[in-house]
């Protein structure tokens, strides 16, 4: 089993270490990871990383390589921490929100209840998948929403991912928040995600001719073959040649798959070949485009009306390649002391850089419809919202904004995944995580999903929570002056 342990940064190992040498590693607190903006300008993002998460957990110790490397370390860890790491593992709670779920800014999607030592030392982990994990997810997302449901998406991006991992999990997201298949084995071996492909210019130029290199492809895949035409002269020979090949197949029984576009005006060359297709008998052939794509483009070559059924996407959606990073923090929201647990705040000149203090629980709003009304923070020993009695939504950010709702459901968006150390949730595998991301998207109206200006949806405090957490900002603000 893969063992990132080490992945940490040295502050986390730092800090526990001088925990420890003050007699308080033992200390119980609760953080609490969530982000304070969504990227691309989308309404919503989706959650993504827990899988990668578990294993790291389960996984998590030092072995003797790395205590022997941080025994050399400048730090100078004492003999007695060093053997306090060789019995490390994760003892805690960790409740996290479902993989597919849609998640909003300023709400808990990990809450890890565990000793300092431990909460600390996994932080950097935990927010390396999830950040990463989610971002992917969401540009997925936003690019299965142009394309609408009907069109196949492919991911292809692998030779442009920053590294392996990022190609392989980062495929394992894309699928999850929307597309069909991937062009990467190892994702397809690890995750049962299915694997897709045509074939590239190369296999054109290792041929005499054009029309030869389709016919020997053909060949050995008379039922699955995506032909790329645009190697030479995409309309002038690439589809002659395409069509040529398919009316042999059709001698045999055989049905081409399709022609994939690489280049040039994908729109014109879409429809011209369409028309090229249909006229001689081929309607079945589909057109596959590829070629920088991201949801902006896809939406253009839609507007002119492109006669793309499948499309492959690569470098835009692995890189995130218009926003590179996904901002998650986690914080410390309570603390243990002497022997009970407190709440814990970061006071910050910037009101939304404020961190809302206590363990909580989350909870999405549905009306009679089923339809998302708002999330909604509160203290776990509130009771109100789980009986379905008048509750009060309101922004903290901008408390004018609020409404009362009753005759609601309160669904509550945090499962136990880790209970002391164990692991006690059923990682749902790859294809139930998906269907769970479609259910997702159903409970949201579209005005919170599309891509441009998204409707703001609100994540409310409970009034209970909001008055604790001013007492706090008070109580601190003030010693502060
Ligand atoms: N009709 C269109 N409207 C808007 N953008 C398009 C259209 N057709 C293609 N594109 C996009 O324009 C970008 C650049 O296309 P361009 O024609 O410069 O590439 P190319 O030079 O043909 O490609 P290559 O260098 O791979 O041969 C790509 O991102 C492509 O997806
Ligand atoms: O464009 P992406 O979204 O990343 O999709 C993957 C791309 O990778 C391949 O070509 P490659 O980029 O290797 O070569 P090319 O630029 O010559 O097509 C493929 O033909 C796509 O164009
Ligand atoms: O199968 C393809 O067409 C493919 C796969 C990876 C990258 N570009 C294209």
């Amino acid at each position: 089993m893969e063992n990132l342990t080490l992945n940490t940064d040295n502050y986390q190992l730092a800090m526990a270490y001088a925990h420890f040498q003050n007699g308080t590693h033992n200390q119980q607190t609760v953080f609490e990871m969530y982000f304070r903006n969504l990227p691309f300008g989308s309404g919503y993002a989706v959650f993504a990383g827990l899988e990668r998460v578990a294993a790291y957990l389960r996984s998590l110790h030092f072995s003797d390589e790395m205590i022997l490397f941080l025994q050399k370390q400048p730090e100078g860890y004492s003999a007695e921490f060093l053997e306090e790491l060789r019995n490390f593992r994760f003892t805690g709670t960790l409740r996290a929100v479902r993989e597919g779920s849609v998640v909003f800014p300023n709400e808990p999607l990990l809450q890890v209840e565990a000793r300092v030592l431990e909460a600390q030392i996994i932080e950097t982990a935990l927010l390396n998948a999830v950040n990463f994990q989610t971002l992917i997810a969401t540009k997925a997302a936003r690019i299965r929403q142009e394309v609408g449901p009907e069109s196949y998406l492919i991911e292809m991006g692998t030779r442009r991912a920053h590294e392996a991992d990022a190609a392989v999990w980062g495929t394992r997201a894309a699928y999850i928040a929307g597309f069909d298949s991937t062009s990467n084995m190892q994702a397809g071996m690890q995750f049962g995600i299915p694997t897709k492909g045509t074939h590239a210019h190369s296999w054109v130029q290792t041929h005499e001719t054009e029309l030869e290199a389709f016919r020997r492809f053909a060949e050995v895949f008379p039922e699955s073959t995506t032909l790329l035409v645009d190697t030479y002269n995409t309309l002038g020979s690439g589809l002659p040649n395409a069509i040529q090949v398919a009316k042999e197949l059709e001698q045999r029984g055989k049905k081409l798959f399709g022609i994939r576009l690489d280049s040039g005006d994908i729109a014109y060359q879409s429809k011209v070949a369409r028309k090229m297709l249909d006229e001689a008998g081929l309607s079945y052939v589909k057109i596959a485009a590829s070629n920088d794509l991201d949801e902006h483009t896809i939406l253009h070559l839609k507007v002119q009306g492109a006669q793309v059924d499948i499309w492959g996407v690569g470098t835009k959606l692995i890189t995130a390649y218009d926003q590179p990073a996904l901002g998650g923090v986690y914080k410390l929201v309570e603390r243990e002391l002497h022997g009970k647990m407190e709440p814990s705040i970061k006071i910050s000149g910037n009101p939304e850089k404020i961190t809302t203090p206590y363990r909580k629980k989350v909870y999405r709003i549905l009306n009679a419809r089923g339809k998302a009304q708002g999330d909604y923070l509160a203290l776990p020993e509130e009771t109100d919202v789980t009986k379905g009695e008048r509750i009060k939504l309101f922004d903290p950010v901008h408390t004018h904004v609020h409404k009362f709702v009753e005759g609601y459901t309160a669904v509550p968006l945090l499962e136990t995944i880790f209970d002391e150390g164990k692991l006690v949730y059923a990682l749902p595998e790859i294809g139930a995580v998906k269907a769970y991301h479609q259910t997702q998207l159903e409970q949201f109206d579209g005005e919170y999903l599309r891509n441009l200006n998204p409707e703001k949806y609100h994540v409310n405090l409970s009034e209970r929570l909001w008055t604790r957490k001013r007492e706090l900002i008070e109580m601190y603000g003030e010693a502060a002056r």
